[in-house]
């Protein structure tokens, strides 16, 4: 029996890789071949799951963080349909695993600006195109700092959050950084840039914001998106996964890129579908199984596939929602890897979680075999 295993990262516990890796070394079935795909939607761990199937090297720089504290980050160069290509996760200098606990003043000082400087970067390297994947961040301000780290003005900002200042945004879309290059962005959301689906509300309590400061991030998103849509005739509310990455999909949108699936840029730069069709069980997972999940996380698109080719397929996760709604058609079955009660931090321990993958693969491998052939 063929086994493969493509479990997205468990955000701030362990990789894409790492987790496959387990749940292959715990399943007992020595006959079947045991294959591991990294994957990823975006969020944490995007550029790594594409470097472990395009190959390429990693472009270190002084960088810095979403709260302009010094960092050094790394990048992928590596070729993709024949181009030069720059890979930027957004998380690596964005990600909300980079506060030590998200707050609402780290939503209010947390800028996208530091992204704009490694799209800087890699220009300068002279890439064809430019992949920016886009999840798993801390910030929300609607991507005007990437836009004032590209050349935009941004009038009335002060500092921290520039969401929270810009009275108006000015640039010259002609004259932008970008223009010579191919830019796709790999959103893993589809939420649009502002309102009760957008950006603040859906994933801004997750950065720390509380409902008042929320509130005034969504009425200044939407103050934002009306001068656009006067301006350069763009509905950023009309575009899906504007409101990645706290509104971050909807800047790069504005700057002419391709706005993409990240798990089905992933699923295709890994050949992913073909894998599952000539694979026997699928296991696939995320760190928590919830009602975003059927909203274009990974557990969801991986189901579809298995779904398409009639594949028996598990969910792990490291916690998930009683309820999941639609899920249970193409996830009926979706496990946690821990056996009892347990807090947050200690559920989080990469080490423990690698190894209770490993036990919750060897127990679902032993199942497989007291089925009726
Ligand atoms: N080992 C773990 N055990 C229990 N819960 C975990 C573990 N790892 C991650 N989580 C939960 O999953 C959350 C992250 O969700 P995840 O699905 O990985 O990311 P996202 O929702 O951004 O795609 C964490 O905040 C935590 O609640
Ligand atoms: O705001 C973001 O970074 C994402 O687009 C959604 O966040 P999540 O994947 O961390 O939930």
């Amino acid at each position: 029996m063929d086994i493969l295993a493509a479990i997205d990262s468990f955000k701030g516990s362990a990789s894409s890789f790492e987790l496959n890796q387990a749940v292959l070394n715990g399943w007992e079935d020595r006959k079947g071949r045991k294959i591991n795909v990294p994957i990823a939607d975006g969020g944490e761990n995007t550029a790594e799951a594409i470097y472990y199937a395009l190959g390429g090297t990693w472009r270190t720089i002084d960088g810095m963080d979403l709260l302009f504290r010094q960092r050094k980050i790394s990048y992928l160069l590596t070729t993709w349909q024949g181009k030069n290509t720059a890979v930027i996760e957004s998380a690596q200098a964005l990600g909300l695993d980079l506060l030590d606990k998200p707050t609402d003043q780290t939503i209010r000082l947390a800028s996208s600006y530091a992204l704009g400087e490694l799209i800087k970067d890699a220009l300068l390297q002279e890439v064809e195109q430019i992949i920016v994947t886009l999840g798993g961040s801390g910030c929300s301000d609607g991507g005007l700092g990437l836009l004032q780290s590209l050349g935009a003005s941004l009038e009335g900002y002060t500092e921290g959050n520039p969401l929270l200042s810009t009275k108006k945004l000015h640039f010259d879309r002609r004259n932008v950084l970008v223009s010579k290059v191919k830019l796709i962005i790999a959103a893993d959301v589809t939420n649009p840039y502002t309102g009760q689906q957008g950006a603040a509300w859906q994933f801004g309590r997750q950065k720390g914001g509380i409902d008042t400061t929320l509130a005034f991030l969504d009425k200044q998103a939407g103050k934002i998106a009306q001068q656009i849509k006067d301006f350069w005739e763009v509905d950023l509310d009309d575009i899906p996964g504007s409101g990645a990455a706290g509104g971050i999909g909807g800047a790069l949108f504005l700057l002419g890129a391709k706005m993409v699936s990240g798990f089905d840029l992933v699923s295709q730069i890994t050949g992913l579908e073909k894998k599952i069709e000539q694979a026997d069980v699928i296991i696939t997972g995320e760190g928590r199984i919830d009602q975003q999940t059927i909203h274009g996380k990974v557990p969801y698109g991986v189901a579809v596939l298995a779904k398409k080719y009639r594949k028996p397929i598990i969910a792990i996760c490291g916690s998930r929602d009683q309820e999941l709604e639609g899920l249970s058609d193409f996830l009926p079955i979706v496990l946690s890897i821990h056996l009892g009660p347990i807090g947050l931090e200690e559920a989080m321990e990469h080490r423990q979680t690698l190894e209770k993958t490993k036990i919750l693969g060897q127990t679902l491998s032993r199942f497989f075999t007291i089925l009726p052939k």
